[in-house]
């Protein structure tokens, strides 16, 4: 049995680019790895019809808070399987983006704060009723909410697949969001939290994670 870790923050926080960083170090220090990004692009069709509604598909779907909610969660929900394959046969499986993202976008979209009951809706729906499994620890990249923002104007300039969605373009959004973040990690909502800035250094995050939880295949060694 791996680890499993989830890597979270706003759009544009550089959650892909940290995530690949901390990979190359975990697989330069011989642990096995894998990575899977929700959503699910390409793969499930709730993810398709999420992002087609983020970009003005679908009638008022992405008016509706739940709704997009649940699209995000039923892409989720269809990975619980091969999810738990990963942890069973690897060190760290790591997740951009997993049921938090969830949790703190709901919550931001209805001006709920961590403790309220859009976060627990989550928790009861994708933990609960879907049986998803837990992550060990989260990782929460914290960056100034202009700085995200900024980052997402700048990837959608050069990326032409990156167009930004309407979450993106929603500064208030954004920014509640961050703070309904700020909760999870302070309350330690289903795991441990860690949380690092802008500025952190992958190795030394991939070499912080995996101690914080000693790996089992070094307890059995
Ligand atoms: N540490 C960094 N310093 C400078 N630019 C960065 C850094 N991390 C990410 N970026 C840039 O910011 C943009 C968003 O990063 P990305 O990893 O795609 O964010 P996310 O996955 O959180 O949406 C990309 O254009 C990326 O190249
Ligand atoms: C995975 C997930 C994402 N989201 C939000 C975060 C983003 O604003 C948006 C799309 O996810 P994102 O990872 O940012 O996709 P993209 O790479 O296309 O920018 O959906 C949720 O609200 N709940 C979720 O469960």
């Amino acid at each position: 049995m791996g680890t499993l870790i989830a890597l979270e923050g706003l759009d544009g926080a550089g959650k892909r680019t940290l995530s690949n960083a901390v990979v190359a170090s975990w697989r330069a220090d011989g642990l096995s790895v894998a990575t899977l990004a929700f959503p699910r692009y390409g793969v499930s069709v709730h993810a398709d019809l999420g992002a087609e509604a983020l970009h003005g598909s679908h009638g008022d779907t992405a008016e509706s808070v739940n709704a997009m909610a649940l699209l995000w969660a039923l892409d989720r929900r269809d990975a619980a399987g091969e999810l738990r394959e990963l942890v069973a046969g690897h060190d760290v499986v790591l997740l951009d983006r997993y049921v938090a993202s969830n949790a703190a976008y709901t919550a931001a979209r209805s001006h709920q704060g961590a403790a309220g009951p859009a976060v627990q809706w989550i928790e009861e729906l994708e933990f609960g009723r879907f049986d998803l499994p837990r992550p060990d620890r989260q990782v929460l990249l914290r960056v100034p909410v202009e700085l995200a923002a900024q980052r997402a104007r700048d990837r959608a300039g050069e990326e032409a697949d990156r167009q930004r969605d309407a979450y993106e373009r929603d500064g208030g959004l954004q920014a509640r969001t961050g703070e309904v973040y700020d909760g999870l990690a302070a309350r330690g909502w289903i795991s441990p939290w860690t949380v690092v800035g802008p500025d952190v250094d992958p190795a030394q995050l991939a070499a912080d994670v995996t101690n914080q939880r000693r790996l089992p295949s070094e307890v059995t060694r």
